[in-house]
């Protein structure tokens, strides 16, 4: 192999550590170099959220690495610690980011700053000790995702009650279980809740609107409505109560209330304490809201149907510093935030159960609107994109977090390959899901690929390199890679062209001697006589197929590649879908049973969710999910291989050689090289 080429990074970062030496013309301590190591990483980060580059010479601005409210420091603690050091102008403290901006009234005094307390340790408010790292920036400057205003049909209606009724309403809820649990008080993950009514079943996200529990909703709510709705709050009369109760710490996650389930117009009270919700746009736009005490939250229209709405569970939230502003978006004046406890919230929602299905005009997101046509096998390169944009991309976006926490476990013959290469190799991992391949040899310089951006979102908390692309057209220049690897990728694009392409891809990506590590699932799940691990896990028991699963003995390591598929099965869910129809073959995909021999090459395998795995998108779920129900079943795309096709496929390009080839628990693979 070549001699590896550096990262720009790395460069960057040695220059940084020259500049200091050579200011201080000492050599560096150890307590010293772990600063600038510390350092350089909140460098990173404050590059990566923000695109600030921190300089390497003095000015009157600093950021503050770990000194943020994202990590439970407040502005009445931070602030006196930095006037200790001279006259601050600002502090500016994002929402939500672990950092925060100080400018002093001079140079000098920001230089005393970075002296006294770069490397000092905090206590924040939790009590957890922090060590605040301190780098120089050109101009405190923060860009929010630009302004935006309330989500369109929301409302938030201070003070709507009185303090008395609020008192009123809590003593309604009896807490202490009854007997008969008529009211259906359930204790969930992260909150408990009450249904009067109706209940409302977090399993499939609906009421049964047939069975109206006994006793309606509490009296003393009656005349709270007729208020409402005279002064004109609410436009009519909701059937349906559902009271959730929050402890600090607490949270709901975040959903769109099932349309077919309810009407437009969902109002919720909030009793006891105030909390902010987090609304989101499906385009990525996050709102947060504050709700103050005895205020009325109406969602109609958009905000209601469109956007998600949740609590996140933590137990402090960031507010406005100021008393006067109360209700509505905590918005990015950033001079103006701080932190505030949690309390115990009560909040009462009012719903109205829907009798026909939902008309809005929101039909991507509406489950009365939702056509359910299985997909064909594509025709041509464009119903392969959509295929795959359906069936593959979409999926993954929205399994992301469940996905994420079934891959712990490198495969064993991946981390050879990797360990083999040589050091200060530059190695893209392109398809890179949850990046559990992104650090398993320090000595590599890996960049991690993936089309989904919850993926990507994941990887780079864990601190690796990554980015979101496409595996057909991957943003990075032909001949910069030492080595490249496609784990469980190329067997989700849905025509051969569209295979060849994406290793041509790869190919494209190494330097003239470099290698790639290519594995896809194999269509033969039985080979050399022996079951692979996925058929084998059939035969055990549920309980014993877990404990497998999770095992980290080198077979386990092995069940682990699958361990999506072992978890889900699918047989008593989904019906096949019968492949031969009257008149001849139907071009529609078959659902392949989970744990079974493969029937046909193109399938779609069932993923069954679970909710609340950290970075899953809740919006395409269609109401109210819990962790502990069963979550909808998604269906991923895949050409299974059979054993020669993968070695066609890539002898089909003039410029590799295979070096290797071989099967490995249920996939086939190779490892090629470009001439
Ligand atoms: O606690 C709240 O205000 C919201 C509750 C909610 O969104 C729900 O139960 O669907
Ligand atoms: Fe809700
Ligand atoms: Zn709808």
């Amino acid at each position: 192999m070549a001699a590896p080429r550096r990262p720009a990074e790395e460069s960057v970062v040695g220059r940084i550590a020259v500049d200091i030496r050579h200011q201080s013309n000492l050599k560096l301590s150890k307590t010293e170099k772990k600063y600038l190591r510390k350092q350089n990483k909140a460098r990173n980060t404050l590059l990566r959220h923000e695109g600030i580059e921190p300089v390497a010479h003095a000015t009157q601005s600093l950021v503050i690495a770990n000194g943020g409210l994202g990590n439970g420091v407040s502005r009445k603690q931070l602030l006196p610690v930095l006037q200790g050091c001279g006259s601050v102008d600002s502090l500016l403290m994002p929402p939500n980011k672990p950092y925060s901006f100080v400018t002093y009234a001079t140079t000098e005094e920001a230089r005393k700053a970075y002296a006294v307390l770069h490397g000092k340790e905090i206590v924040a408010d939790l009590g957890q000790k922090i060590i605040l790292y301190l780098n120089f920036v050109e101009k405190a400057r923060w860009k929010a995702l630009g302004p935006h205003g309330l989500p369109p049909g929301l409302l938030v209606v201070e003070e709507i009650i009185s303090s008395e009724d609020e008192r009123l309403l809590l003593e309604s809820v009896n807490w202490a279980e009854d007997a008969d649990n008529k009211n259906c008080q359930k204790s969930l993950k992260h909150r408990r809740v009450k249904h009067f009514g109706y209940e409302f079943h977090y399993e499939n996200n609906n009421v049964d609107k047939d069975k109206p529990l006994p006793g309606g909703l509490p009296d003393i709510c009656e005349r709270i409505l007729e208020k409402w709705l005279k002064e004109g709050y609410i436009k009519h009369k909701p059937d349906q109560l559902t009271v959730n109760q929050y402890e600090p710490g607490h949270g709901i996650p975040a959903h769109i209330d099932t349309h077919s389930a309810f009407e437009d117009e969902i109002v919720s009270l909030s009793l006891g304490s105030e909390i902010v919700m987090d609304f989101k746009h499906p385009d990525g736009v996050l709102v947060q809201v504050m709700l103050p005490r005895r205020s009325l939250l109406v969602m109609t229209g958009e905000s209601r149907y469109l956007w998600t709405h949740g609590i996140t569970p933590r137990k402090f939230d960031t507010v406005h510093a100021s008393e006067h502003y109360r209700s509505g978006i905590i918005t990015s004046d950033i001079g103006n935030l701080t932190l505030s406890k949690r309390g115990v919230r009560t909040s009462f929602t009012f719903r109205k159960v829907r009798r026909t299905p939902c008309n809005c005009n929101y039909s991507l997101v509406c489950d009365s609107q939702r056509k359910e046509k299985p997909p064909s096998f594509p025709e041509s390169d464009k119903e392969a994109s959509r295929l795959e944009q359906e069936y593959v991309h979409r999926v993954y976006e929205e399994i992301a977090g469940h996905f994420s926490s079934t891959r712990h476990t490198p495969w064993p013959c991946i981390v050879e390959f990797l360990k083999a290469l040589p050091s200060g190799s530059v190695v893209a991992d392109i398809g890179c899901g949850n990046g559990k391949y992104l650090g398993i040899n320090k000595e590599l310089y890996m960049i991690g690929c993936d089309r989904s951006e919850n993926l990507v979102a994941i990887c780079r908390e864990r601190q690796f390199q990554a980015f979101v692309g496409d595996a057909l057209a991957v943003p990075v220049r032909s001949g910069s890679c030492d080595a490249c690897i496609s784990i469980a990728v190329i067997h989700h694009l849905a025509t051969a062209e569209r295979r060849v392409a994406a290793i041509q891809e790869l190919v494209r990506l190494l330097r003239p001697g470099g290698t790639a590590l290519i594995y896809v699932w194999a269509m033969e799940q039985e080979y050399n006589n022996q079951k692979s691990k996925y058929l084998r896990g059939n035969r055990i028991s549920r309980g014993a197929q877990e404990e497998l699963t999770s095992a980290t003995s080198a077979e386990g390591l092995l069940v682990e590649q699958m361990r999506g598929e072992a978890c889900q099965d699918s047989a008593s869910s989904v019906p096949s879908v019968n492949h031969v129809q009257e008149g001849g073959i139907s071009s529609e995909l078959p659902i392949h049973t989970n744990r079974t021999s493969f029937q046909s090459q193109d399938v779609l395998v069932p993923w069954h969710l679970k909710r609340n795995t950290g970075k899953d998108k809740a919006s395409v779920s269609f109401g109210s999910t819990e962790p502990q129900n069963p979550g909808p079943i998604c269906h991923r795309y895949y050409h299974v291989f059979c054993g020669g096709e993968l070695e066609a496929a890539c002898q089909t390009l003039g410029n590799v050689s295979i070096l290797k080839s071989y099967y490995d628990q249920g996939n086939w693979c190779v490892i090629l090289q470009k001439s």
